[in-house]
């Protein structure tokens, strides 16, 4: 345990306590009564929206600059271990490919690590305004390349989107040669 907490630690896992223990992320269980007595919920409502006024986490992270940095914080550290492994175990798929956009890719460490592994890939990284610029909406569009790199979360508190993302997504990888779609994490 202790070692997820130390400072200069890779796995240091610090800000995300710190964030778990935020208002922001306890108010939600302060209402969760309210919540699951109310008549079934409307698509989009979860205990997250319905304690922070409909907002979802990445609307609260642009309104709140203490949660986007400790979001920042802990999703830089959480790439740099999966870049590290991404590349160790599933590195040869990369081989081949020209141009990829690196979707919801946060400040582009997986784009940075792949650059320097095959220096031949053309690498965008796709994230919103208050991570990148210039920025942009996955649900709105996703710049074109060779393949999509996207790492799913099954996140449903926080980033589901209220119209059909399944098929925003695949019209938009019909558009690419080919796509990696990697890994999958559960939030409450
Ligand atoms: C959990 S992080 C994952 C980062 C990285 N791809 C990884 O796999 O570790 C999710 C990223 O998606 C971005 N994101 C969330 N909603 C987005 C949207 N609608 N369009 C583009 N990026 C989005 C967030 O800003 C964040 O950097």
């Amino acid at each position: 345990m202790c070692g997820f907490l130390v400072k200069d630690s890779p796995f240091n896992a610090a800000t995300w306590f710190l964030l778990a223990n935020d208002p922001i992320a306890v108010d939600p269980w302060r209402s969760f009564g309210a919540w699951i007595r109310q008549p079934p919920a409307a698509a989009g409502d979860f205990p997250f929206t319905h304690a922070h006024n409909g907002k979802k986490l990445y609307e609260v992270c642009r309104d709140v600059p203490r949660i986007a940095k400790m979001m920042n914080e802990g999703i830089g550290r959480d790439i740099w271990l999966f870049s590290k492994a991404l590349l160790a175990k599933c590195g040869s798929h990369f081989n081949g490919l020209k141009s990829i956009v690196d979707v919801g890719g946060h400040t582009g460490t997986i784009s940075e690590d792949l650059a320097e592994a095959f220096p031949g890939i053309h690498c965008t990284v796709f994230d919103l305004a208050q991570v990148v610029s210039p920025a942009g909406d996955v649900f709105q569009e996703i710049p074109p390349a060779d393949a999509v790199f996207l790492k799913v979360s099954s996140s449903r508190s926080y980033d589901t989107p209220s119209h059909n993302m399944k098929s925003h997504f695949f019209s938009s990888f019909n558009a690419c040669s080919g796509y990696c779609a990697t890994g999958a994490t559960n939030h409450v």
